[in-house]
């Protein structure tokens, strides 16, 4: 476990995880989703979450946001229980859902305005944030188009800005790479990048190996509902040229494709 330094002659304490999964389960039906999983985020760490289709990426995060209650298990952000005391875990974390529902009749800027000042915000902050965002973000340029009219990409880089607005310590974040351009997505890189140099922590799920390399420290993997694998970079790794051939060695590789469709090329 990480430790924060210790003043000369006093034991470091543990240092308290930006986020912990603690035996969390999730059943849909007869189906389990999220098998009893235990994760530790370290505080400062670039997390990322990955794991085939249906694995339980997002129902995992979704939990850990307050957005879906578990069945069992618990979830703390900076050692505070989501479900038990929401508001102080709440006001630490920004996320990125999975699709998450904006007022769309309003534009880039109402939306982060209305959202500030739910949040308690003063009104000239949120105005100088709202305008800094939707700048670096490159939506600026939309400024009268409701969010209703906005493409994939661009509504997920407006959910961006809502979960960055309130300067979170921790940014829970599903796969906000997926549907951005290359440029937006050489800005979010950046922009997260920086967040965890200042001391920020931040979990995100994808797809994409070579990007999980590419930024994170911390890496777990997650298949059928389960932790298959977690910890540092290097240590999931392991003797694996690249995270991916690890990733297709410990969800274990499937022999599909190469039969079957026959019809395909008749
Ligand atoms: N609301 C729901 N009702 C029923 N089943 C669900 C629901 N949400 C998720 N599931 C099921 O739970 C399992 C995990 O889904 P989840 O969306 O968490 O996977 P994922 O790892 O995020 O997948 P992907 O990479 O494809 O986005 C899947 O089998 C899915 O069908």
């Amino acid at each position: 476990m990480s430790r924060v330094p210790g003043v000369s002659g006093v034991p470091a304490l543990p240092a308290v995880p930006a986020l912990e999964f603690s035996g969390l389960v999730k059943r849909f039906g007869g189906q389990t989703a999220v098998d009893h999983v235990d994760l530790v985020v370290p505080p400062g760490s670039f997390f990322g979450l990955v794991g085939p289709n249906g694995a339980g990426k997002t129902t995992s995060l979704s939990m850990a946001t307050g957005l879906l209650r578990p069945d069992a298990g618990a979830v703390r952000i900076f050692g505070h229980d989501v479900w038990a005391d929401p508001v102080a875990a709440k006001e630490l974390v920004g996320v990125l859902p999975d699709g998450m529902a904006l007022p769309d009749r309003l534009t880039g800027r109402e939306v982060l305005t209305y959202l500030g000042l739910l949040r308690g915000m003063a009104r000239e902050v949120v105005e100088q944030r709202a305008a800094e965002l939707l700048a670096v973000l490159e939506l600026d340029a939309a400024e009268s188009t409701a969010i209703v009219d906005y493409s994939t990409g661009m509504r997920k880089k407006i959910t961006l800005a809502t979960a960055l607005l309130h300067g979170p310590r921790l940014l829970v974040l599903d796969e906000p790479f997926e549907a951005i351009d290359p440029v937006s997505a050489a800005t979010i890189r950046t922009i997260l990048q920086r967040f965890v140099r200042g001391g920020g922590s931040v979990v995100f799920s994808s797809h994409v190996m070579a990007l999980v390399e590419q930024l994170c420290d911390h890496v777990a993997v997650i298949a059928r509902g389960r932790v298959e694998a977690a910890g540092a970079l290097d240590d999931v790794r392991g003797e694996h040229p690249t995270l991916d051939e690890a990733f297709v060695h410990i969800v274990g590789a499937r022999a599909g494709g190469a039969e079957g469709l026959s019809w395909l090329a008749s």
